[in-house]
């Protein structure tokens, strides 16, 4: 970490200032103590003398008032550079984990302990990065034991021809240590531990609550009319738990505040005014010659107490730094995470033109408008963590440039067959051949690049739509005519111009913007007009984050089938398959008809699969329809072919045709 820390541009001057601000703000507290301490001396040699040393009165003030004066100082130096050095350390990790999280494979990605792992390492709500609290720690791990050491000179010196100091130095001792162990005892919780509610009344009225804080289920409740049942519901719930569940600070609060009496913290108490008692004695018992004076009891007083808090925190920080040093374990070890299936481009040895990386694809760099075949030879597949079969031992060949449709029931394994073709998972049992050759033996990098694939369960990124698009084709980001062109084959321009900032528009923005009540009559806010629908949007209150700026389920989709247009036309020559799951499910009949139109002219000769729920459009242009049920291909042939076979595929297909007759 002081390697990649170090590596940083202009971090060390300002780590090195850091260090030396937090260093010499360690020292000056004891300074002043001692300062302090000589001005009481100065007020008692008055008293019992009535005679001044000048000379002592003015570095005495002179050094209580430098002192503070650095103090003040450091503080403010500290905040100018803390700011800076904090960015850049953020900054830089935050790039580390975006990298560490890119090079995961989807079945890496979806593996729960992989979640929790990256989500130890980059904790959502944290403002602050792993590794810049482990620095912090650490510096001020070194400046508390600095603190300690200059505070023992100051105790050695204030104890120093004090008779009695000693003595009441340790009572004041055993009072600050059962303070803190108490102290620490009711508020940290040892070991493992775990915390979870079974009370059904408090799981119900928290369901309940959600249901009616989160907008995403206002329109259900207000057509529906159940907002006086919900009402009564949550009213009964809530009195059925009483005091009896809370949440998890509620529940912690009130184990500690039944915690907070025992016979050590009434001995503490008693402790705590010992000193007093045991000086005021003493002075009752030799009022002739009273062993300490008042002046040094108060400067005990601050300096054993002074001690005794760095004393604690070094212990506290001590055990921080264990805890701090395994974050930053974990930090390093997300680059460590293996893929299931090595994602070549992010191999630092990743060299196209080692055997050892698999066969380049297309070989000899031909082109791909003729299309890339598609065998599957006795293919079965389970999804990590399943034991159920998504596919089981499926055997079909889609020859090169083949239109290919597959239909079947919900969860029959449509979508898995596409996955499969552009290799996100491996198949369990079987093998896979593109071009006559085994997927697994091909150069991914290149696989990836020969296939454009539009997902069912396609997702916008919350970036703006120019970017949505323009991320079918990275090297295209800024052409903006090739954009619109492809939003124009989408199906998205139109709507797309009507919006305030056009292709500039962020469906979900990902900052929030903050801001306090505004005074009556607003108008503008940050150089706009005052938009609230706006601002809900941002801070993500419409829906959680899917709220999309109001556009329709069809026109989201439109944006998602424009970024597959970035590079699926005749022209891309790098493209030889193209694989679309559900591409119409979101739009109106005229749209899907035009967009399957468009599809059929655009592909020229290249191979492509659709998944689909539908029959009609497009499977009556297939070379090849595949009809499954429950993970296996039941039926398979063209559309004239299965309806003559009179099987699934033709009574499904007569119902949906029989609903237009
Ligand atoms: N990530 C996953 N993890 C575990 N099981 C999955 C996963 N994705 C799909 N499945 C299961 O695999 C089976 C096939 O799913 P698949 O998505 O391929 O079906 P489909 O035919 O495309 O369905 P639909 O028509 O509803 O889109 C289903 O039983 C589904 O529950």
């Amino acid at each position: 970490m002081i390697k990649d820390i170090a590596s940083l541009r202009q971090c060390w001057p300002l780590f090195a200032a850091f260090l030396a601000v937090e260093l010499v703000t360690a020292i000056v507290p004891a300074v002043s103590v001692y300062y302090s301490g000589q001005l009481l001396t100065i007020v008692q040699t008055a008293v019992e003398h009535r005679t001044v040393d000048s000379k002592l009165l003015i570095t005495a003030v002179s050094g209580t008032f430098i002192s503070s004066i650095i103090l003040r100082f450091l503080h403010y130096a500290r905040k100018q550079i803390y700011q800076p050095l904090h960015l850049r350390i953020k900054l830089f990790y935050s790039v580390h984990i975006f990298r560490a999280m890119l090079r995961l494979d989807v079945p890496t990605f979806d593996d729960p302990a992989i979640q929790h792992q990256l989500s130890q390492a980059s904790p959502k709500h944290s403002h602050t990065s792993i590794a810049f609290s482990a620095v912090t720690l650490t510096i001020r791990l070194i400046s508390t034991a600095l603190q300690l050491v200059s505070h023992v000179f100051v105790l050695a010196h204030v104890l120093r021809n004090q008779p009695d100091g000693p003595l009441l130095a340790v009572l004041y001792f055993s009072y600050s240590i059962l303070q803190w162990s108490n102290t620490r005892n009711s508020y940290t919780t040892k070991g493992v531990w775990a915390a979870t509610t079974s009370d059904e009344d408090y799981i119900r009225s928290e369901g309940l609550k959600l249901s009616v804080h989160n907008p995403i289920h206002r329109k259900e409740i207000v057509a529906s009319g159940i907002a006086p049942f919900l009402l009564a519901q949550y009213q009964e719930a809530v009195r059925r738990v009483g005091d009896r569940a809370g949440d998890y600070y509620e529940v912690i609060f009130n184990l500690h505040s039944r915690q907070g009496f025992s016979a050590s913290t009434f001995f503490q108490e008693l402790l705590r005014s010992l000193p007093e008692i045991v000086f005021t004695l003493r002075a009752v018992q030799q009022p002739s010659t009273i062993p300490l004076s008042l002046a040094s009891l108060g400067l005990i007083k601050q300096t054993s107490q002074s001690f005794t808090t760095a004393a604690f925190s070094l212990v506290d920080e001590t055990g921080s730094v264990t805890e701090m040093l395994s974050s930053v374990k974990l930090l390093y070890q997300i680059t460590q995470i293996p893929n299931h299936r090595a994602e070549q481009l992010w191999d630092p040895d990743f060299d196209p033109d080692d055997p050892s990386f698999g066969i380049p694809f297309p070989e000899d760099d031909k082109a791909l408008e003729l299309g890339i075949s598609i065998e599957f030879r006795n293919v079965s597949f389970m999804y990590p963590g399943s034991n159920a079969y998504a596919l089981r031992n499926i055997s079909f060949k889609i020859e090169q440039g083949q239109l290919c449709v597959i239909v079947g029931n919900n969860g029959s394994g449509k979508s898995t067959i596409l996955k499969l073709i552009a290799r996100l998972y491996d198949p369990t049992d079987g093998q896979i051949l593109i071009d006559g050759t085994d997927i697994r033996t091909l150069r991914l990098a290149d696989l990836r690049r020969a296939i454009s694939v539009l997902f069912q369960d396609y997702t916008l990124f919350p970036l703006s739509i120019r970017d949505n698009i323009s991320l079918g084709d990275p090297p295209h980001t800024s052409d903006l005519s090739k954009i619109q062109q492809a939003a124009q084959l989408g199906g998205a321009d139109a709507f797309i111009e009507r919006l305030p900032e056009k292709y500039n528009t962020y469906l979900d923005r990902p900052v929030e913007s903050y801001y306090s009540p505004l005074p009556e009559g607003t108008t503008t806010l940050f150089g706009q007009p005052v938009d609230y629908g706006r601002v809900r949007d941002a801070s993500g209150m419409d829906g959680g984050g899917t709220s999309n700026r109001g556009l329709s389920g069809g026109q989201v989709q439109r944006i998602a089938l424009s970024r597959t247009f970035m590079r699926s036309v005749v022209s891309d020559q790098s493209v030889g398959l193209l694989l679309f799951d559900e591409p119409s499910a979101s739009l109106d009949p005229t749209a899907e008809h035009d967009l399957f139109e468009r599809l059929r002219k655009l592909r020229g000769n290249k191979t492509m699969v659709f998944s689909s729920h539908r029959f009609g459009n497009l499977t009556r242009h297939a070379d090849l329809i595949l009809y499954m049920n429950d993970a296996v291909v039941v039926e398979e042939g063209t559309h004239e072919l299965l309806l003559k076979y009179n099987g699934e595929y033709a009574r499904i297909w007569k119902l949906q045709a029989g609903a237009f007759l």
